[in-house]
């Protein structure tokens, strides 16, 4: 039989060290996320990881190094570009519009990658000095939610009916969509602010999602869930890859990770020191030592 040739590097982070100041949050940082696969990014507290997804999403840029995604140069470029270049990615603390409902959440989602816009006419629409191009910084400070409360205020409809396009349409079909396979889709026309917890955890993905990413990357998505919505949280990222989707994924319950990861990297004091299926990792003495916090040689 031949040999199978490994799926291709989709994203490659390349010797990427970050400064704050005098502190060094990255350190020469290499890893590749290669297609198709999910892949762990663990670590201690203050190991670095957020600020990898932040270099990768463009919310911080390298001091140092290189980050391609599908061999385009990602590194220093700006937010809306890589989210159109089909990176995509969830917060840590949940960054939801509250007073807009579930769908039209994702509805913003879909708009920060279409050419043609839904958002961008509906700004047209209310008068909202907004370029086409700066649509994504938009949604991303919030002034789309104010225009949500304001439209409600007089009794509009934010995605308002009145100009029911084909487009609208599509995007709305496209958008329950997303909410069923996050798995709530009944709440479609519920406030973001009325959701549980759990429930906006799932809008995040599914707004991400909309974007329609090659890679989704995901800050802690279990955090604060129960062992029960923990297993559920397990499925719906192997549901996502299976959709073909490549997952990158930030998470401290190991158990997570561990059963659901093809490959883990581990980080400690903004280095790599680590990397392996997740069978290769457990074993590893510089990873028990980070997690134990004792050194190798005695762990
Ligand atoms: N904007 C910033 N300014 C200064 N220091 C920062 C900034 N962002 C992160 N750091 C520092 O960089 C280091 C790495 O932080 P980071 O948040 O990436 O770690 P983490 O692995 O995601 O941690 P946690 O698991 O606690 O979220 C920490 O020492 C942190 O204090």
């Amino acid at each position: 039989m031949p040999e199978q040739t490994p799926p291709r590097a989709m994203l490659e982070v390349d010797n990427v060290t970050i400064r704050f100041g005098g502190v060094v949050a990255l350190d020469g940082v290499d890893f590749v996320v290669r297609e198709g696969e999910i892949l762990g990014l663990i670590g201690p507290n203050g190991a670095g990881k957020t600020t990898c997804f932040n270099a990768i999403t463009g919310v911080a840029k390298p001091t140092k190094g290189a980050i391609r995604f599908n061999g385009e140069s990602v590194a220093g470029r700006k937010r809306y570009k890589i989210t159109r270049l089909g990176i995509a990615r969830t917060f840590q603390n949940i960054r939801l519009f509250p007073e807009m409902t579930a769908l039209e959440n994702v509805l913003v989602g879909a708009d920060a990658r279409h050419k043609t816009s839904v958002v961008g006419a509906l700004l047209r629409v209310y008068r909202v000095p907004v370029k086409r191009h700066e649509l994504a910084e938009v949604t991303a400070t919030g002034g789309l939610a104010r225009l949500a409360q304001q439209a409600r205020r007089t009794g509009q409809r934010f995605f308002g009916l009145s100009r029911h396009t084909l487009e609208e349409r599509a995007a709305r079909a496209k958008a329950t969509e997303l909410l069923r396979l996050v798995g709530i889709d009944v709440r479609a026309g519920e406030l973001a602010r009325n959701l549980s917890y759990g429930e906006q955890r799932r809008l995040e993905i599914a707004r991400a999602l909309a974007t329609e990413p090659g890679l989704l990357c995901l800050d802690e998505p279990a955090a604060g869930f129960n062992p029960a919505e923990k297993e559920e949280l397990l499925a719906l990222i192997r549901k996502i890859r299976d959709t073909g989707v490549t997952v990158l994924l930030i998470e401290h319950d190991m158990r997570l990770v561990m059963g659901v990861t093809d490959r883990i990297v581990v980080m400690e004091f903004g280095k790599k020191i680590a990397e392996g299926t997740p069978a290769e990792v457990r074993e590893n003495p510089k990873v028990i030592a980070a997690y134990l916090g004792v050194p190798a040689d005695a762990a």
